[in-house]
């Protein structure tokens, strides 16, 4: 028996929709598909992954795609986003999936989004510091940002990139040539401290980690991550001996993860499940859900730094207020002046590399 008229289109629309090749296609009927299955999915906001192809990338895309607030999941990276795409895509979530390849992709990526989110970039290996990526990670995200600030300048953005310390001092910069900078919507993601913290903490305490909220406040690198133990809810008290151990394993936890890669990168699991948390509170700030606070790197008056990571509130307009650290027992003061050293030169850094 011949297929219906009705059925052969029915079978045309999908197949057109669905091929995993989509992405490829020349501009006009790609768009003009995409739109079309958009028309279907779920109601939300439209989220770009830059780097997706990556160890962090590729679990992030899949955690993204099973987020019910996305409802266009934009995947972009330099090479294999074709496959990221088609596996990611084959899910029978709410969220419309669209790969984009290599530079001149960038501003199809980009283009109308709300919130993009950077893993984009070389990891450490075994013997090196996050400062020691900055030559090759710094133009990146330069290039990266110059995409944001022409296609996509109401972003929020959420940057890991290392080092976050300069990464983000060098997007601000690259904003601010462009004459789009909001520091509201310029957001380090710092997150994976508080999620070391909370397990690491939880562990000492012999709580459930879910139960445990350690603010994580400096930079995002050694002496200035700053876990603020005397502030960990549930209130709770340490020795001299476990907030040494705590306060060395958060800084340290990178590294932990670095050397037991042993070459084959850093942190990519955690890091995805630290970013797609953090992903999420953005978008229900954007939403306009009351109370999301987390800490990030952003740009600040909490200390005389220009930037700094602390708790934020997270709203329609990205980090619209930014907390005071609150009261600092004498053992996180003298941590806070080392950070803040460190973070000093680490900021500048970012910032001449730009307007050098
Ligand atoms: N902020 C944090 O807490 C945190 C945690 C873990 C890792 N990181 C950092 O995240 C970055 C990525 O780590 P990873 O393990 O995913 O690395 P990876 O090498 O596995 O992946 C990086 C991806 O970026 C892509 N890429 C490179 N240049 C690009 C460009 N110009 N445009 C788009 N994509 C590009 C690569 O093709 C690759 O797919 C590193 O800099 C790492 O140090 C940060
Ligand atoms: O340690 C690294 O180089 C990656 C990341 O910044 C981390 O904290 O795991």
């Amino acid at each position: 028996m011949q297929p219906s008229a009705e059925a052969n289109q029915r079978i045309a629309r999908i197949s057109a929709h669905l091929h995993p090749s989509n992405f490829q296609m020349e501009e006009g009927s790609n768009l003009r598909r995409a739109n079309c299955r958009a028309k279907g999915g779920a109601p939300g906001f439209k989220v770009a992954i830059l780097g997706a192809a990556g160890g962090i990338g590729q679990p992030l895309s899949l955690l993204l795609k099973m987020n019910p607030l996305v409802s266009v999941l934009h995947l972009y990276d330099v090479v294999n986003a074709p496959g990221v795409t088609a596996d990611v895509s084959h899910m029978d979530t709410g969220a419309v999936v669209r790969g984009f390849l290599g530079q001149p992709q960038l501003e199809s990526a980009l283009t109308g989004m709300d919130l993009v989110v950077i893993p984009a970039g070389v990891p450490r290996k075994p013997g090196m510091t996050r400062d020691d990526l900055f030559n090759i990670n710094a133009g990146i995200v330069r290039t990266l940002c110059e995409g944001i600030a022409k296609c996509c300048p109401n972003a929020i953005v959420n940057l890991i990139s290392n080092p976050v310390n300069s990464t983000v001092p060098i997007a601000a910069e690259v904003f601010k040539k462009a004459g789009t900078y909001d520091p509201k919507r310029l957001l380090g993601v710092t997150m994976l401290d508080v999620v070391r913290a909370n397990t690491f903490v939880a562990e000492v305490l012999g709580l459930d980690p879910r139960e445990v909220d350690v603010p994580v406040v400096g930079g995002h690198a050694g002496v200035t991550i700053l876990p603020l133990l005397s502030q960990v809810k549930p209130p709770c008290s340490f020795t001299t001996e476990e907030t040494e151990y705590l306060t060395n394993r958060i800084q340290n936890g990178g590294t932990e993860v670095v050397e037991a890669k042993a070459g084959a990168g850093s942190a990519t699991l955690s890091m995805a499940y630290a970013a797609a948390k953090f992903a999420d509170a953005c978008l229900r700030g954007l939403r306009g859900d009351a109370g999301i606070v987390e800490c990030s790197f952003v740009a600040s008056q909490v200390t005389e730094l220009p930037f700094f990571a602390s708790k934020v509130r997270l709203g329609r307009t990205g980090a619209e207020e930014i907390y005071q650290l609150g009261p600092l027992n004498e053992y996180e003061r003298f941590g806070l002046e080392k950070a803040k050293k460190e973070l000093e030169g680490s900021i500048q850094k970012g910032v001449s590399f730009i307007r050098k």
